[in-house]
């Protein structure tokens, strides 16, 4: 496993060791001790969750508020997604910025988002699997989320906007300056 920063502050991009053979290939997709020596950050994760999404489906940006704060580790099963956080911690000095990379079934590289970020994710792909850990429980009501096209953040989605595909609930998250202000 290697593990890389990224430009913002706690948030790294894991790159599994894959063992390839005539079978196909295996991977450990996590390991908690290893993961702490290389990012010096021991989370203790509590729930799994797996969401199958497609073409076009745009989820986020996403973050459970206060206490509730979750870090989570994101991943692709199948498929090929845009993965997208931005800091949300008003005290850090990447607060409002953004980050963007490519999960997908090849690459198998793996996104930690510290408490505190938003992520939201697009599918590339016909169908995307997508799984993840998280170090607390969902909690109804304690969700908050920033709108995908917020003026201020102006994430580059390169994707036709009438092709979106969004949740009500999604579509209608505040932008950042209304969330934070
Ligand atoms: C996130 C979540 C949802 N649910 C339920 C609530 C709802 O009825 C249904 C779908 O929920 P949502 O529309 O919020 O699912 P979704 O839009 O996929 O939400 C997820 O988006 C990505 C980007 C994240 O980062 C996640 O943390 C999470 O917020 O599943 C749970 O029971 N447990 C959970 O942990």
């Amino acid at each position: 496993m290697q593990v890389e920063e990224t430009p913002l502050k706690d948030c790294f991009l894991i790159k599994p060791k894959i063992f390839e053979d005539h079978r196909g290939i295996f991977l450990e997709t996590y390991h908690r001790k290893r993961l702490a020596e290389l990012t010096g950050i021991d989370a203790e994760f509590v729930q799994d969750n797996q969401s199958v999404s497609s073409y076009g489906v745009l989820r986020g940006l996403h973050y459970q508020k206060g206490e509730f704060a979750q870090t989570k580790i994101v991943r692709v099963i199948f498929g090929k997604v845009l993965d997208v956080v931005v800091d949300l911690r008003p005290d850090s000095p990447t607060f409002k910025k953004t980050y963007s990379v490519i999960l997908d079934d090849q690459n198998l590289h793996q996104l930690y988002v510290p408490k505190g970020f938003g992520h939201g994710f697009l599918t590339l792909s016909e169908k995307s699997v997508f799984a993840y850990k998280c170090d607390d429980y969902y909690k109804p009501g304690s969700e908050g989320g920033i709108i995908y096209n917020d003026p201020d953040l102006k994430i580059n989605w390169n994707f036709p906007e009438n092709e979106l595909i969004l949740s009500e609930k999604d579509r209608n998250l505040p932008t950042l300056k209304e969330a934070f202000e």
